[in-house]
């Protein structure tokens, strides 16, 4: 005979092994998982005859709570594990938050797809929930006690209220409102992304949107906040053929101006940067940035409205907002944080994402 004796036994469990599989990274956390999830069910409603596969991991830092974070080297702290599976072919996509994607990503990988966007703006979340008597960040009192491990956030926060107390708050989102609501907590207030708390399903618990102008308490939000970035090798042009169904186009335009306004300024290091992007005309983006000393003493602020069709587009209007916040004395303060960062070896956004 000359054909093979033996076929592959076809179990079960690999009876779609005759399917293509794609493979989809992502952090182990409940949100992460949510948002893989979401990628996949919408890729597999558009090709039934590809089978998708999740597969959540736990970052080094993840794994190993003792270890001071800075020690990990930082940069891609919560991403290097997942993209060195990417480049060997054991994942064909990873799907992050886009606010905790580095600006720059390793040779060879690329953000392949921005999904649209989810509500970027921060919120409050008060303890006990929304019986409580206090609402917004204007109800409370001298000396209430605002949960974030943001400083960002913080920064912001102590510009128009300089009367709060701040306080480090970090882990997943159940774990931060669980210390929220606890009995003995000293927490009023919870600072956290609206586009977490709706994804896990936590509307109920949002007390006050924040945004720029007073209403809003003056707040910018993150850069990329609410997107997820899918992130592909660059020579994998039959996933980047996938993704593209996903993609929005106004928000991937958007989220690129922000990122390099970002990249412009950062050096290597994550900066507390909050920029907010509206689509005010036809093809017209506005984009307004900040830049906030810790004690919230000293802003730099700049804004710009420019007509964006490509990526490039963006990249250089961001480029421009950047330029603008530096002339408005960005850089200064930027200094003297990476300084005061480098003693204490906190980061912006404390790279803990949910
Ligand atoms: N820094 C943590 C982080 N990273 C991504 C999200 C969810 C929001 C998003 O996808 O932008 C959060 C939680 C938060 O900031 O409250």
């Amino acid at each position: 005979m000359s054909t093979p004796a033996t076929q592959p036994v076809i179990t079960p469990s690999s009876s779609h092994t005759d399917k293509p599989t794609v493979r989809v990274g992502t952090r182990k956390s409940a949100l992460a998982m949510k948002q893989a999830d979401f990628v996949v069910t919408s890729l597999q409603k558009l090709h039934p005859g590809i089978n998708f596969e999740i597969k959540g991991m736990h970052s080094a830092a993840d794994k190993d709570k003792i270890t001071a974070l800075y020690k990990f080297g930082g940069k891609g702290l919560w991403t290097n594990e997942l993209e060195a599976e990417l480049m060997g072919g054991a994942l064909d996509m990873i799907v992050h938050s886009l606010k905790d994607m580095p600006t720059g990503l390793p040779d060879g990988c690329v953000l392949a797809c921005v999904t649209r966007r989810e509500d970027p703006r921060d919120v409050v979340v008060v303890k006990g929930g929304l019986e409580n008597k206090y609402k917004t960040l204007a109800d409370l009192p001298d000396g209430a006690v605002v949960g974030t491990s943001s400083v960002r956030r913080m920064a912001q926060i102590r510009r128009r209220y300089p009367k709060l107390h701040f306080k480090d708050m970090r882990g997943n989102i159940d774990t931060r409102i669980k210390k929220l609501d606890a009995e003995d907590s000293e927490f009023s207030v919870l600072i956290l992304a609206a586009a977490g708390l709706l994804r896990m399903g936590y509307d109920a618990r949002i007390s006050q949107y924040l945004e720029s102008g007073t209403e809003g308490g003056g707040m910018l939000h993150a850069v990329g906040q609410g997107g997820l970035g899918i992130e592909a090798r660059a020579d994998d042009t039959q996933t980047l053929e996938l993704l593209k169904a996903l993609e929005s186009e106004a928000d991937m335009l958007a989220c690129e101006a922000e990122r390099s306004v970002m990249r412009t300024l950062e050096g290597g290091c994550s900066i507390p940067i909050g920029v907010e992007t509206k689509w005010v005309g036809e093809n017209k983006l506005r984009l307004t940035g900040t830049v906030v000393n810790v004690e919230g003493t000293e802003a730099a602020d700049a804004e710009g409205v420019q007509e964006i069709k490509t990526r490039e587009d963006a990249v250089e209007f961001g480029k421009l907002v950047a330029q603008k916040l530096t002339d408005n004395g960005a850089q200064k303060i930027l200094d003297v944080i990476n300084v005061d960062r480098e003693a204490s070896r906190e980061s912006a956004e404390a790279w803990i994402p949910a």
